[in-house]
C-alpha cells in the first residue's frame, strides 16, 4: 500500500473547522472518536483516497496543546500507509531516522501507529499507519 493515509491538522475546534470541510468543500465526514490518552477528539474527513485528520484537544495536557500553544492552529502531521509498521521502525534506525517510540502505538481507527521526530524527518511530523 503506498498512498498518503491522512494529513493531520491541528484545530481548537473541529466543529467550527467542519464548516470548511463539510460546509463548503461538502466532503464526507466520518465519526468522532476521543482518544483518551493522546487526551485527543479526531474526525476523519474523506477526500479521495485519502483523509484529513482533524485533532482538536480534550485538555491543555493534549499530545497537540504545545504546538497549538507555539505554532497555532496547522498542518501537524503526513502520515503515510505501510504494510508493517514495527518493521518501518527498525529500518528507520538504521537509517539515522529517529522514531518517537520503539514499538507501534494504538492510533485512530483501530490501527497501529509510530511517529518520526521532525528533526529527522526536514521538519515534518511523519506518522507510519498499519491498518488491521
Ligand atoms: C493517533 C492519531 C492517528 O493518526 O491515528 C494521531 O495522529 S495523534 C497526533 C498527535 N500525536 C503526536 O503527534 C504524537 C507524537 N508527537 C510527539 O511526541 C511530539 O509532538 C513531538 C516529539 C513531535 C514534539 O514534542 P516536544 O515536546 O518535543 O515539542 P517541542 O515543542 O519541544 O518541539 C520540539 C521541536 O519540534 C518541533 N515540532 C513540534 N511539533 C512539530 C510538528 N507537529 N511538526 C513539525 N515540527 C514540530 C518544534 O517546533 C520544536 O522545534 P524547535 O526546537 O526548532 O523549536
Ligand atoms: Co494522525
Amino acid at each position: 500500500m503506498k498512498k498518503i493515509d491522512h494529513i493531520g491538522i491541528a484545530v481548537k475546534s473541529i466543529d467550527k473547522a467542519l464548516n470548511l470541510y463539510k460546509n463548503l468543500l461538502e466532503l464526507e465526514v466520518t465519526g468522532e472518536e476521543v482518544l483518551e490518552d493522546r487526551g485527543l477528539r479526531v474526525v476523519f474527513v474523506q477526500v479521495g483516497e485519502t483523509r484529513i485528520e482533524l485533532l482538536e484537544p480534550l485538555n491543555e495536557n493534549s499530545e497537540i496543546s504545545g504546538f497549538l500553544a507555539k505554532r497555532g492552529e496547522g498542518i501537524h502531521h503526513i502520515a503515510y500507509a505501510v504494510d508493517n509498521v514495527q518493521e518501518m521502525i527498525n529500518k528507520s534506525k538504521e537509517l539515522g531516522i529517529k522514531p518517537l517510540s520503539d514499538e507501534p502505538k494504538d492510533g485512530a481507527h483501530n490501527t497501529k501507529v509510530a511517529f518520526l521526530h521532525p528533526k529527522t524527518t526536514n521538519g515534518v511530523l511523519t506518522e507510519l499507519v498499519e491498518h488491521r
